[in-house]
């Protein structure tokens, strides 16, 4: 895939202010942009369970002890659910749209009482770095940004060599130079 972001949103924090909980809670559509970049780009690209009792489901026999796989990558894009799924849309988590998101078919952070036990600390800690970040810099393309973007196979999901981006301190003049 190849992916081209311009993502403009306001900032509702002047330069120097500090990030606080409530403020950084404030920021809806930075919440949206979060969720709609997990959905493409899962770090855990599948879940795995082991079935604790043998079970039918829709016609299939999973056996006790058999490892089922869930492939979290696979049901974010899955056009069912996600409309033009390749298409990076934040509006999709909007709060009027949320209510219809199936919890076990968007799973960055898994499901049930394995999910991920640092979500709302990765949450918050990653809504502060990026505030912090744009609240100095812009971020633009540059001739070393490699476009399509390579997802690696192995592992976590990640990209396969390092996102290159120009960063453009806010006070420059013009921020599309
Ligand atoms: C964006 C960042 C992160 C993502 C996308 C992520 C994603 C996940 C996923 C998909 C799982 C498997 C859940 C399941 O099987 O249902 C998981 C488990 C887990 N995560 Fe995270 N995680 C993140 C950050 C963190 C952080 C910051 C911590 C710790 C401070 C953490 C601690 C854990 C632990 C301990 C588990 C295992 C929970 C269990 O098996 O009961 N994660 N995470």
């Amino acid at each position: 895939h190849g992916y081209c972001l311009k993502i403009c949103f306001p900032l509702p924090f002047p330069p120097q202010a500090a990030p606080t909980y409530d403020a950084i809670l404030q920021v809806e559509y930075l919440d949206m942009v979060v969720n709609e970049t997990l959905r493409l780009f899962p770090v855990g690209g599948r879940i795995e369970r082991v079935c604790k009792k043998s079970i039918e489901i829709n016609g299939v026999t999973i056996s006790k002890g058999t490892v089922a796989m869930i492939p979290a990558y696979a049901l974010h894009q899955d056009p069912e659910y996600w409309p033009e799924p390749e298409e990076f849309r934040p509006e999709r988590f909007s709060k009027e749209n949320r209510e219809s998101i199936d919890p076990y078919i968007f799973l960055p952070f898994g499901a049930g009482p394995r999910n991920c036990i640092g979500m709302r600390f990765a949450l918050l800690s990653l809504k502060v770095a990026m505030i912090v970040l744009l609240q100095r810099f812009y971020f633009r393309i540059c001739k070393d940004t490699l476009i399509p973007l390579v997802l690696d196979t192995k592992g976590f999901l990640q990209p396969k060599k390092p996102i290159i981006l120009k960063m453009v301190p806010r006070t420059h003049v013009n921020p599309e130079e």
